[in-house]
């Protein structure tokens, strides 16, 4: 039984799937509402869709594997048409959190490639102002305690991810520092003093990013864009 997060979810993941049209390359985010839409383009490769994807996780890769979804790599494309993607928390800007899954690095990667970046959320998702969910900042192992005290003195209580007991590690083999900040009135320029931390490989604020996000409440469908 879906519950009414899962129902919009669906919803979303579904109705991004339309957006692919035939020769695409397509980027592929990570997260439970992808999922669906994954899946989605599964039973569209059936009916004839030609598309090729660049995973943004290796869960993602598996998933896309699962429904027949054709995958690619940026050793053969250098730029993606579309990339389909979730989010922890979407301000009224179309500032995004991401990193709720750990996969922020590739997920930056796959967005910065396309030309359009399309984020899909249920509407628990829609927020005044971003911090409420922990900042996710992805940090390199060496020294991350270093990295840690640092990020620190930008004002919040990092906590090191762990997953069933032990250190979380990324896809990429580092480890996520969940950043609580509270309110984040100037993502951007947060953004830029992370970036500036010796150790610090990505974090999950993504500015200026998103063309349109597709909101679900229940199956109710409503689209933001730029
Ligand atoms: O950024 C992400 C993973 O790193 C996801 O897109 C984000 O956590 C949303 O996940 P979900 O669709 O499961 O709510």
């Amino acid at each position: 039984m879906l519950n009414e997060a899962d129902i919009g979810k669906k919803a979303v993941g579904e109705e991004a799937a339309k957006y692919v049209k035939s020769g695409m390359k397509i980027g592929l985010g990570s997260g439970s509402t992808v999922y669906w839409m994954v899946k989605k383009l599964g039973e569209l490769v059936q009916q004839g869709l030609d598309v090729e994807g660049i995973p943004s996780s290796n869960q993602t890769a598996d998933w896309a594997r699962e429904f027949g979804v054709p995958l690619t790599n940026f050793s053969k494309v250098d730029q993606l048409d579309l990339t389909i993607d979730g989010a922890d928390e979407v301000d009224e800007n179309l500032q995004l959190i991401k990193g709720g899954g750990g996969a922020l690095f590739r997920e930056k990667v796959i967005a910065m490639a396309a030309k359009e970046l399309i984020i899909i959320v249920d509407k628990s998702k829609l927020v005044k102002h971003l911090g409420e969910f922990p900042l996710s900042v992805e940090v390199l192992p060496f020294g991350w305690e270093v990295t840690e005290k640092k990020i620190a003195l930008l004002g919040c209580q990092p906590t090191l991810r762990k997953k069933d007991q032990e250190i979380f590690v990324s896809d990429n083999g580092n480890y996520i520092l969940d950043c609580a900040f509270g309110e984040i009135m100037d993502p951007k320029k947060l953004h830029e003093q992370l970036k500036l931390i010796v150790g610090v490989v990505e974090t999950g604020l993504f500015v200026d990013m998103a063309n349109e996000v597709i909101v679900g409440n229940g199956n109710e469908i409503e689209v933001i864009s730029q």
